[in-house]
């Protein structure tokens, strides 16, 4: 069972709640981050539209949608990385620290500090000219005070953890003198180095094959494991998602529009949104081996329609969504979904299941 808070879950009996030393109880029950009304404009259009959203200390959470809903922009406004021309209202804490607004000395301790952040590609982390070893010595170096012989053993440290054989002799490499994956789990060492309490993980496997992609989400799981540390994981890939995280945040359109544990999306999607992006993937034992897309195109920010934006593209859509914004509203004690009409249990019949997903069984 969970608490509920206004903007997110709280509490989740999954959850490892992980109570650094000396922080006291009511602190450990804060939420690690909590943005609120999170608005991001780009020279006055509106591409985010009010997200409200919790991350619990330890927790994995993913957040999903297609291609423009404003997945990495949330992440990026939170931690001051948007472009001048952005336009950025609203609240982030990261415990009792206000990240909008905060100085750029401020977000850049706590950018590869307490959060970091990794991406689909190594290259936008990893510079090609500086051997790779000293590039987290670097990091080490720059967040946590150590110098000299104690950075580079850290490094060596973290280079073995995130699975780098020879990590001693291969510190002195450049990254073009390791694979794709070995790539990205440098990029996930960098990040290690901060000893970041919230790691956001933007589409981190999406580049990578098959068998690189799951080698990848062990690293995550274990890493998270054994530091206690929460992750964002962005993802289009639900069955990687479902693999990673308790609980899933669906987004449309610069909106999000569902909120639940990971089981009772996969068990009933209550938003037709959600609904479209499961009956989106193949599934082999539902005798159908192509995808059914979702009907028309996400709305381009600046034409977004009256009422809820994605009434356009749904079959339940009433003349109410053609009018009025659907808030996000709670619909059971661990879920919220923002939909007038939204879809009951037996309205599910042929979404993948939880098991199929992260067995990879019925997934494109
Ligand atoms: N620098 C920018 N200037 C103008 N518009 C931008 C900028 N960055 C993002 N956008 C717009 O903001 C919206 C949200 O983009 P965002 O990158 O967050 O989407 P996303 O859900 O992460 O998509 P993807 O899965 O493709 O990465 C999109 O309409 C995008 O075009």
């Amino acid at each position: 069972m969970m608490a509920k808070s206004v903007s997110g879950f709280r509490h989740h009996a999954l959850i490892r709640i992980w109570r650094p030393a000396g922080m006291q109880e009511g602190e450990a029950e804060m939420p690690l981050v909590e943005i609120s009304n999170l608005k991001v404009a780009f020279s006055g259009i509106e591409v985010l539209h009010g997200v409200d959203l919790a991350i619990e200390k330890g927790e994995a959470v993913g957040l999903v949608g297609e291609s423009g809903c404003g997945k990495s922009v949330t992440w990026l406004a939170a931690l001051g990385l948007l472009p001048g021309k952005a336009s950025v209202s609203g609240s982030v804490r990261l415990g009792s620290d206000q990240l909008i607004g905060a100085s750029r000395t401020k977000l850049e301790s706590i950018r590869g500090g307490r959060i970091a952040m990794i991406f689909q590609d190594p290259s936008s982390s990893l510079n090609p000219v500086i051997r790779a070893g000293r590039q987290i010595a670097e990091a080490v170096e720059l967040h946590r005070g150590l110098t000299g012989r104690a950075a580079r053993n850290e490094a060596v440290r973290l280079m073995e953890m995130v699975g780098i054989p020879d990590a001693v002799r291969r510190f002195d490499n450049f990254p073009h003198e390791f694979s794709g994956g070995q790539n990205q789990r440098l990029m996930i060492a960098m990040a290690l180095a901060g000893n970041p309490d919230l790691l956001i993980a933007d589409e981190p496997t999406t580049a990578l094959d098959a068998t690189i992609q799951a080698q990848i989400l062990d690293l995550l799981i274990s890493i998270r494991e054994e530091t206690g540390m929460a992750i964002v994981f962005i993802s289009h890939d639900l069955g990687a998602v479902s693999q990673i995280c308790e609980r899933v945040c669906v987004m449309y359109a610069g909106n999000i529009v569902e909120k639940c544990p990971t089981e009772s999306l996969f068990r009933s999607p209550h938003h037709p949104y959600t609904r479209g992006l499961f009956d989106a993937i193949p599934r082999i034992d539902a005798g159908r081996d192509r995808l059914v897309p979702i009907p028309g195109t996400v709305p381009q920010p600046g034409r977004m329609p009256g009422g809820c934006a994605f009434a356009p593209r749904c079959g339940h859509a009433s003349e109410l969504c053609h009018n009025k914004v659907p808030p996000l509203v709670a619909v059971d004690d661990d879920r919220a979904t923002a939909c007038f009409h939204p879809l009951s249990d037996g309205a599910t019949a042929s979404k993948p299941n939880l098991m199929q997903a992260q067995q990879g069984v019925a997934w494109a």
